[in-house]
C-alpha cells in the first residue's frame, strides 16, 4: 500500500539504525508511521510503501518497508523541502525568504523564471546561476531516482549512477542494466540480475550471458587469477545463470570476436581470459624480453672498489655479506634482476648502496614502490626519496573514458637510467604492465621484494612467477641481520618460513602468545589490550591508535567488521562532541581510524596548509575522521598531511581500521599488531598469512588465542595459487619462441 503525506512530526528516531516513529498526515487520515527513515524532516513530504499493522500497546500503525522524499507542491512542503538542503545555495533562512515571496509559485518560479530570484535580499547572480543549475539538477535527479529505486536501487547507488550518467541514467538501466555492474561500484552482478528480471529481460538475454561470463571471470580475477580453464568457466557461468552450456559456448565465442575475452593454451589446458589480463600478461613479458636483450654499456669504474667506497660512505660502515655483494654486482652488471629475502636480509641495505654507486656514477635513478606508505619507509629507512608507482608513472585519471592511465609510457617514458621497485610482491599485472612500458630498453630495472609475502591484491602472481620462470636474474638473500640477536619478530618470521613453530614469551622480547581458548575471552583480551594494558608497558605506543589488530577474516565474532564496532567502542566511544555519520550498518565518527576500500582516482585531496590540490586515494589508505559537517553530512578524513572529503555516496569505499584483515595490510608496518587466532576458514589459515601478519609488526606482535591454530597455519603451506600465465609466457621466451 502507498501513502503519500507530510511527516508532521517525529516521536523517536534513532540515529544509530534509523528506527523512527512518526505522525504522518495524508490529505484524508493522520495515522502513526514506522519504519527506518535515514534523515526523516518534518515537514516535507514522503511517498511511503507498506502496510497497517497492529500494534499490541499502541494501536493500528503504518510500518512504511520503504520511503521517497517526493517534490511538494503547497507552501510548507516547498518551505521545508528547500529548508531541507536540497538545493545548493539555499539553506533554512534563504528558504523562508523566497516561499514567503513566491508562495505556492516557488518551484515554478526555480524552474522557468529563476531570475526573479534577484529580487530577494542575499543573491546575486553568482549565486542565481548555483541555485538555478541546482535546482535543475535536484529536479532532475528526484524524478529519476525514484524509477530507479523502484527497480531497487538505493539511494547512494542512484545517487552514482547519476553522476556518472546524468539525464540520460533511466535510459541507460533500461537498455542495458548489466552495465552496471561494470560502471558503478557496489552494483554486483547479482543486483543487475534483479533490476533486469523487473525490467523484463529474457533469461537467455545476450546481455546477461555477457555480463554472466565477464563476472565469472572478474570475480576469478579478485582472487588473484588472470585466467580461467574453459571448463571451470563454462560449469560456473551455467550454475550461475541457470542457461544451457551450448547457449555460454556461443557466448564466447561472441566475445572473443568482439575482443571482450581471448583464448589460449596454457599447459595443454584450454584457458579463457578477459582480454585485458591477456594483453597484460603478452606485454609485461614482450617488455622485459626488449629490457633484458637491450645493450647497455658496462659501468665505467671497478665494481669492487665501488662497492667498498659505498661500504665507507654510505651505509655507515656496515661491511656488506658476500650473499649481498653478490646482489649489488648483479643489480648493476645485468639490465634487469631481482633481489629477494625475508625481512631483515638487508634489502633496504642493498637499495642504499645501489643507489650511492649510480650516483657516483652520474647515472640517475628513480626509486619507487606500489603503495605511499611503502614509499614513505623507504624515504625514511634509506634517505632516498621513493614515490609510488602511480606517482612516478605519472598517473592521470581521464574523465571521459572513466579510466585510469600513465602519463610515462612507451611514447614519453621515465628518464632515469635506473629504475628500482621496492616491495615488489605488491606489484599486481596491470601495474606492472603500466610500469614496463615506461621503462625504455637500455634503462637498468632493479626489482626488490619478498617473495614470500602474500601476493598482490590485485590479479596476477608477478614476482613469484617472473622467479620461477628463472629468465630473469635473481639474487636470494638468506642470511638476517636486523637484531638477530633481540627480535623474535625477525627470527620468527624466517622459522616461519621454514615451517618451524615461532618461539614466544621470552622475556623483554618482542613476540607473544597469549593463551585463550574461547572466542569470547579472545576477544575480552583484544579490548583489554586496547584499554591500556600495552600503552602502559610500552613507550612506543602512545595510544591505542597505534596497535593495529590483523585478523584472517571480516566475519565473525573476530572478524574486522564485529572488532571494529568493539573497539570504536573502546577507543572512541560516543561523545557529545563528536558528531557521527551512519552509513549502512556502520558509523563513522570523528577521531575514527578508517581505510579506504579501493582505488578512486577522481577523489580530489588537499594538502595542509598549502594550496597544492590532487586526485586519487588509494586501497589500504589509511587515516582518521577528522570532521562530519552537520548540515551537507560530508565527512573529512586525514591520510597524513592531506584532507579528503567524502560525500554520501563515497563512504562505502570507507570502513573503520582499528582491525584490517592481513590482505588489507601488506606492504605496511606498525608499531604494534594483535593478531586474534582461533578457527578460521581454512583456506585462510595458510602460513603465508600467518608469515605476512607477523612481519607488519616494527616493534611488537601479540598473538592472542590458540597456540594450536597459529601451529596449524605453520603447517598449511598451501600457497593460495593463482592461475596465471606469466611464469609460461617468460619460459616460453627462454625456448626461443616468439612472443608478441
Ligand atoms: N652486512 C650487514 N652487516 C651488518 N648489519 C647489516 C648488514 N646488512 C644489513 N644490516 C643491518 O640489518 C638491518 C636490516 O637491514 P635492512 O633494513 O637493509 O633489511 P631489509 O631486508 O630491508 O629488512 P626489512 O624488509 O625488514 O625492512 C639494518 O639495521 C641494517 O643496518
Amino acid at each position: 500500500m502507498e501513502k503519500i503525506g507530510k511527516l508532521e512530526r517525529v516521536i523517536f528516531h534513532n540515529k544509530e539504525n534509523g528506527y523512527t516513529v512518526g505522525v504522518f498526515e495524508t490529505e484524508d487520515e493522520q495515522f502513526t508511521v514506522t519504519g527506518s527513515f535515514h534523515d526523516p524532516n518534518p515537514g516535507v513530504k514522503y511517498r511511503i510503501v507498506g502496510e497497517f499493522k497492529m500494534h499490541r500497546k499502541y494501536g493500528e500503525q503504518f510500518n512504511a518497508e520503504s520511503y521517497e522524499e517526493v517534490i511538494p507542491d503547497d507552501a510548507d512542503g516547498i518551505r521545508a523541502f528547500l529548508a531541507a538542503g536540497n538545493v545548493k545555495g539555499i539553506g533554512p533562512k534563504m528558504a523562508n525568504l523566497i516561499v514567503d515571496r513566491f508562495g505556492k509559485s516557488t518551484l515554478d518560479v526555480l524552474e522557468q523564471n529563476p531570475e526573479k530570484l534577484l529580487a530577494i535580499r542575499g543573491i546575486g547572480p553568482k549565486s542565481l546561476k548555483v541555485i538555478a543549475e541546482s535546482f535543475g539538477e535536484t529536479i532532475e535527479f528526484t524524478k529519476i531516482s525514484f524509477s530507479l529505486r523502484e527497480l531497487g536501487i538505493t539511494m547512494a547507488q542512484a545517487v552514482r549512477i547519476y553522476k556518472l550518467y546524468g539525464g540520460e541514467s533511466l535510459e541507460v538501466v533500461k537498455d542495458n542494466p548489466y552495465c552496471l555492474v561494470e560502471d558503478i561500484y557496489g552494483i554486483s552482478f547479482r543486483k543487475a540480475d534483479e533490476i533486469a528480471m523487473k525490467l523484463g529481460f529474457e533469461e537467455d538475454s545476450e546481455f546477461r550471458l555477457e555480463s554472466g561470463v565477464a563476472y565469472v571471470l572478474e570475480n576469478f580475477a579478485q582472487s588473484g587469477s588472470t585466467y580461467m580453464p574453459k571448463e571451470q568457466l563454462l560449469e560456473s557461468t551455467v550454475k550461475l545463470l541457470d542457461v544451457g552450456s551450448e547457449q555460454v559456448e556461443e557466448c564466447l565465442v561472441q566475445m572473443i570476436f568482439q575482443g571482450k575475452l581471448q583464448t589460449d593454451t596454457i599447459e595443454e589446458t584450454p584457458v579463457v581470459y578477459l582480454y585485458g589480463y591477456y594483453l597484460a600478461e603478452q606485454s609485461v613479458a614482450w617488455h622485459l624480453a626488449q629490457i633484458k636483450e637491450a645493450h647497455i654499456d658496462p659501468l665505467s669504474a671497478d665494481l669492487d672498489n665501488l662497492i667498498q667506497d659505498a661500504e665507507k660512505n654510505r651505509s655507515g660502515g656496515i661491511h656488506l655479506s658476500e650473499e649481498q655483494r653478490g646482489a649489488v654486482r648483479q643489480a648493476l652488471t645485468e639490465n634487469v634482476c631481482i633481489i629477494t629475502g625475508g625481512p631483515g636480509t638487508g634489502k633496504t641495505t642493498i637499495i642504499n648502496t645501489i643507489v650511492y654507486i649510480l650516483e657516483q656514477l652520474d647515472i640517475k635513478v628513480a626509486l619507487a614502490a606500489p603503495t605511499g606508505r611503502a614509499a614513505k619507509r623507504i624515504t625514511e629507512t634509506s634517505g632516498v626519496e621513493a614515490m609510488t608507482i602511480h606517482r612516478m608513472l605519472e598517473y592521470v585519471y581521464s574523465e571521459d573514458e572513466h579510466e585510469m592511465n600513465f602519463g610515462r609510457n612507451e611514447e614519453n617514458p621515465l628518464e632515469e637510467k635506473a629504475v628500482i621497485i621496492d616491495e615488489a610482491s605488491m606489484v599486481d599485472l596491470m601495474l606492472m604492465e603500466g610500469l614496463l612500458k615506461a621503462v625504455k630498453p637500455g634503462t637498468r630495472l632493479i626489482i626488490v621484494g619478498d617473495a614470500d609475502q602474500l601476493p598482490s591484491v590485485g590479479a596476477g602472481n608477478v614476482l613469484r612467477d617472473m622467479l620461477r620462470s628463472e629468465y630473469i636474474p635473481a639474487v636470494r638473500l638468506h642470511e638476517i641481520f636486523r637484531q638477530a640477536g633481540e627480535s623474535l619478530i625477525v627470527v620468527n618470521a624466517h622459522m616461519i618460513q621454514r615451517g618451524e613453530y615461532p618461539y614466544a614469551n621470552e622475556s623483554n622480547k618482542d613476540f607473544f602468545v597469549m593463551r585463550r581458548s574461547r572466542e569470547e575471552d579472545i576477544l575480552n583480551t583484544v579490548e583489554d589490550l586496547f584499554r591500556g594494558r600495552l600503552q602502559n608497558y610500552y613507550d612506543f605506543i602512545h595510544s591505542g591508535y597505534d596497535i593495529q589488530v590483523l585478523t584472517p577474516t571480516k566475519k565473525g565474532l573476530l572478524g574486522t567488521i564485529h572488532l571494529n564496532e568493539v573497539l570504536q567502542g573502546v577507543l572512541n566511544p560516543p561523545s557529545e562532541e563528536k558528531r557521527e555519520k551512519k552509513s549502512g550498518s556502520r558509523i563513522f565518527r570523528e577521531g575514527d581510524k578508517v581505510m579506504q576500500l579501493r582505488n578512486n582516482y577522481m577523489m580530489e585531496w588537499k594538502r595542509d596548509g598549502e594550496t597544492e590540490k590532487g586526485k586519487g586515494v588509494f586501497n589500504g589508505d589509511m587515516g582518521r575522521i577528522e570532521g562530519i559537517n552537520p548540515e551537507s553530512g560530508r565527512v573529512s578524513v586525514r591520510y597524513d598531511d592531506r584532507v579528503v572529503v567524502y560525500e554520501n555516496e563515497d563512504l562505502m569505499e570507507l570502513e573503520l581500521a582499528y582491525a584490517i584483515t592481513v590482505h588489507k595490510s601488506q606492504g605496511s608496518e606498525f608499531p604494534a599488531v594483535v593478531m586474534p587466532m582461533t578457527w578460521f576458514p581454512p583456506m585462510l589459515m595458510t602460513r603465508n598469512l600467518l608469515y605476512t601478519a607477523v612481519t607488519r609488526g616494527k616493534n611488537l606482535v601479540v598473538v592472542v588465542g590458540s597456540e594450536d591454530r597459529m601451529h596449524a597455519m605453520v603447517d598449511n603451506n598451501r600457497i593460495d595459487e593463482r592461475y596465471t600465465g606469466l611464469e609460461y609466457r617468460l619460459r616460453q621466451i627462454d625456448f626461443g619462441n616468439t612472443i608478441g
